[in-house]
């Protein structure tokens, strides 16, 4: 799915008002209907009191143009326009007087009016701000964010809280509506995925207000969420021919002294994955580990002991998936640098391998093309440096993926995975996945796609996509707190099998099949 900018949405407001011939007020009139049949259905009209707080443009005018048909319907309103500016919009106007033809009267709030008293059980519809904001709201406005916030009511914003900037982050983050339910016009925004905003949604849904379909099919946008749909384009079946060798040999290097169950989660990740063949190289300490724990992977060793000092094999792997519990001494630091200059094959890089990477920047140029990065945050932070926003830093990457022509996959909540000047946001996972070992099996995942022929920046989205789908089935039966690395292993079968899965038909369908 496409993640419009504020930009883009403007755009396809204007083309769909000229090619349908229809006046703007119409498009809000869609736009507030979409919302009342949203709460409506929910709320069936339940004597709940619901309190609108409207801005004075058109995420205002939406708010006002809904109170009109909850006032219809006979529930109890009370709405109120925060009037923080003269520029009233023209469609907010036309909803304004006719919501007074209702004989309905807001609250206009000014800087210094009091602020009303909001019950725990309410209902708040935000719609000070809408996509429009361009600068941080002023302080009395802020002080009725922070008013609505500290009620205990739940929150239903308009298209996006109030105060979060579309496409750009935040200056003031007591100035953003905590929302628990965004109902957002046509597509979700980028800053409901980032680490910083994201905590301001608590969930969201996209309404359709059927802007013109021709002009978001062909705009490109700088960011995309990724589901299943997304992924099912991707996927290679197996061919009834096919044999092992079909399915490429992924090479897992790493491991040292008290690290070598990294290398067993990444290799048996890439064997689950789908990888043909299997080879982990280790210091010799591995060897019977892995041949014990693994039976399935061919084990390498290097001559020394217990940590990496020179990577050297005799195979030819269709990917190596390079750095997890490798430590960081002189030794290793100097066994990767010589394997990293001599290497030609595709690469995964993670951990430590990152960490030495970020010493020796030098390194880098070395890096085979499309190589995929596995950063945490901060491993990230040690590559780039730091940045001033969940803005910067994705600007920063993307230069950064362009100039070693690599692909990066920001680890998060929703991890990004970025190539050149475009992202792709990830959908599934859970907090449960925050736990040792997990970054080695999606390490071992990505390693797996790629050995099987994905084309690099598939395999990394498909595995980031299916890294997180597993966790999401290994949570049913784990819970949170108990969920490890190994379910993740143990759940990717899972996860394959889900993507073939048709969707659950809704309830009341269900009831009606029964009948
Ligand atoms: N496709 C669309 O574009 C549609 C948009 N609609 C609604 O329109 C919204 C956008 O409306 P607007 O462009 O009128 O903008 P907003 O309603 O978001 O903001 C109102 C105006 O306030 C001014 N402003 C910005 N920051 C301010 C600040 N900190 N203090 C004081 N004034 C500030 C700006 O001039 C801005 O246009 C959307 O979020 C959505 O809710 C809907 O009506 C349906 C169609
Ligand atoms: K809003």
């Amino acid at each position: 799915m496409k993640l419009y900018s504020a930009k883009q949405i403007y755009k396809a407001d204007q083309i769909s008002i000229k090619k349908e011939e229809i006046g703007s007020n119409e498009l809000m009139e869609r736009a507030a209907l979409q919302l009342f049949n949203w709460m409506h259905l929910r709320m069936q009209g339940a004597p709940v009191k619901i309190h609108l707080f409207c801005g004075i443009g058109n995420n205002g005018g939406d708010g006002i143009a809904l109170a009109r048909h909850l006032v219809d319907h006979g529930y109890n309103v009370e709405v109120y326009v925060v009037n923080y500016s003269e520029k009233r919009s023209k469609d907010f106007l036309i909803n304004l007087d006719r919501l007074k033809d209702r004989k309905v009267w807001p609250h206009f709030m000014n800087s210094d009016d009091e602020l009303p008293q909001i019950g725990g059980e309410d209902i708040i519809v935000d719609g000070i701000f809408g996509i429009g904001l361009n600068r941080t709201p002023d302080e009395w406005v802020v002080k009725i964010i922070q008013h609505l916030n500290n009620s205990k009511a739940f929150i239903l914003s308009i298209d996006i809280p109030s105060g979060l900037f579309t496409d750009q982050g935040p200056d003031n983050f007591q100035a953003i509506i905590k929302s628990n339910y965004v109902l957002s016009f046509q597509t979700p925004k980028l800053v409901f995925f980032l680490p910083e905003t994201g905590t301001f949604i608590e969930q969201w849904e996209v309404l359709d207000i059927g802007l013109d379909p021709e002009y978001l099919r062909v705009t490109e946008t700088d960011y995309e969420l990724i589901g299943k749909n997304e992924v099912l384009t991707m996927y290679k079946p197996r061919e009834k021919y096919g044999h092992k060798g079909t399915y490429g040999h992924s090479l897992i290097i790493g491991g040292s002294y008290g690290k070598i169950g990294s290398v067993c989660l990444s290799s048996r990740a890439a064997l689950h994955a789908g990888s043909g063949l299997v080879t982990s190289f280790v210091p010799k300490i591995g060897y019977s580990i892995l041949q014990t724990s693994l039976p399935e992977v061919m084990v390498l060793t290097d001559t020394d002991e217990n940590e990496l000092t020179d990577i050297k094999f005799n195979l030819e792997p269709s990917v190596i998936g390079v750095g997890v519990g490798i430590g960081t001494s002189e030794v290793t630091i100097k066994a990767l640098s010589s394997f990293l200059k001599s290497n030609k094959l595709p690469l995964v890089i993670d951990a430590d391998a990152l960490n030495i990477l970020s010493k020796n920047k030098a390194l880098l140029k070395d890096l085979s093309e499309d190589s995929i990065l596995t950063p945490h945050p901060k491993e990230l932070e040690r590559l780039i440096g730091n940045w001033k926003d969940d803005f910067e830093k994705l600007a920063k990457v993307k230069e950064f993926s362009k100039k070693y022509k690599c692909i990066v996959v920001i680890k998060g909540a929703h991890t990004i995975i970025v190539h050149g000047e475009k992202g792709y946001v990830n959908t599934t996972g859970n907090p449960g996945m925050a736990t040792a070992g997990s970054g080695d099996v999606l390490t071992g995942i990505i390693t797996g796609l790629r050995a099987q022929g994905y084309p690099a920046l598939d395999a990394a989205i498909f595995g980031v996509y299916l890294h997180g789908r597993s966790g999401d089935i290994a949570v049913e039966s784990t819970g949170f707190q108990s969920l490890t690395a190994s379910h993740l292993i143990a759940n990717l079968a899972g996860a394959f099998i889900d993507l073939f899965k048709m969707p659950e038909p809704p309830e009341v369908e269900k009831e009606n099949q029964q009948n």
